[in-house]
């Protein structure tokens, strides 16, 4: 069994390495280490994060408000530089890597998705094509129909778009990129319940399907307990707690308690 660095305690590094070898193989995709953010204002924002994230897995991340979780998640394709050495991604440190190619295999979707001009397919073609790649009609459907969005899409415009169907389009259009890892903000916080059912069905089969490993932070416990297969509970800029989802009851940080107590 590989051993996993920086356990939270033995039984949580036992439930990594456990979530991580029953993906492909080779541990870790994302190995975080002491990662620290202090503000402008010398704000402690995060405080020494250690933790390795799955391969082909959906990692949840939840925790109170302002406990650091966007910011956690825009370091793993650098939307702000971390230190050298704090996050390896596949091993390498990502300091070490063009910060554009990061960003194509670490792909990220937002709360409220921002469409471009023009129709749906310019969306889904944008990426592909700055790297000088056309991709065909049948390409552009085949995206579409991963995020769940049938071929009458095609051509219409942002505007025409419900904030669940703008979303799966900008879903698209990141997978477009071929990533290998989906980082999620809270991507259907905006959105009723059909379209969060949506976007949801599609993250786990791009786990099943293509062993993406995704990192999703979202305010609903619910929502988590219905995807992740581990999650990681951040308060005040540190991982408390790694839990199983059906084990989130059992959380022992006496803010995470009360958190979860409200939450749920
Ligand atoms: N660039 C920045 N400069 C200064 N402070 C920041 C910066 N980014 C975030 N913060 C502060 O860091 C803390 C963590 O913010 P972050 O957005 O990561 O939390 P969060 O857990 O995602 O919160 P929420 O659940 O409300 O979205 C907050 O107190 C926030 O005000």
């Amino acid at each position: 069994m590989k051993a996993l660095r920086y356990p939270i305690d033995e039984a949580q590094a036992h439930l990594l390495t456990e979530a991580a070898e029953t993906g492909q193989p080779g541990g870790a995709k994302i190995e975080v280490r002491d990662l620290t953010k202090v503000s402008d204002k010398d704000v402690r924002i995060l405080r020494k994060v250690n933790v390795d994230i799955p391969r082909g897995m959906i990692m949840g991340v939840i925790g109170p408000s302002g406990s650091g979780k966007s910011t956690f998640l825009r370091a793993l394709n650098r939307l702000w530089e971390p230190a050298s050495g704090c996050v390896l991604l596949d091993g390498v440190d990502i300091c070490e890597l063009d910060v554009l190619n990061l960003r194509r295999k670490v792909g990220m979707l937002f709360q409220l998705p921002v469409l471009f001009e023009g129709t749906v397919a310019d969306n889904v073609r944008y990426g592909p094509q700055l790297r000088g790649k056309k991709l065909s009609d049948v390409e552009v459907y085949k995206l579409l129909a991963l995020a769940d969005l049938d071929s009458s899409f095609y051509s219409k415009s942002g505007g025409e778009l419900s904030v669940g169907q703008a979303q799966r389009v900008a879903l698209a259009r990141t997978l477009a990129n071929e990533p290998e890892v989906l980082l999620l903000d809270e991507p259907t916080s905006a959105l009723d319940p059909i379209s969060t059912q949506n976007i949801e069905d599609v993250l786990v089969k791009l786990k099943k399907d293509k062993g993406m490993t995704v990192i999703m932070v979202s305010h609903s416990i619910k929502q988590i307990q219905r995807i992740a297969d581990v999650v990681c509970l951040l308060v005040n800029g540190e991982i408390v707690e790694i839990l199983e989802p059906n084990k989130i009851s059992e959380a022992r940080h006496t803010m995470a308690k009360t958190f979860l107590q409200l939450g749920s």
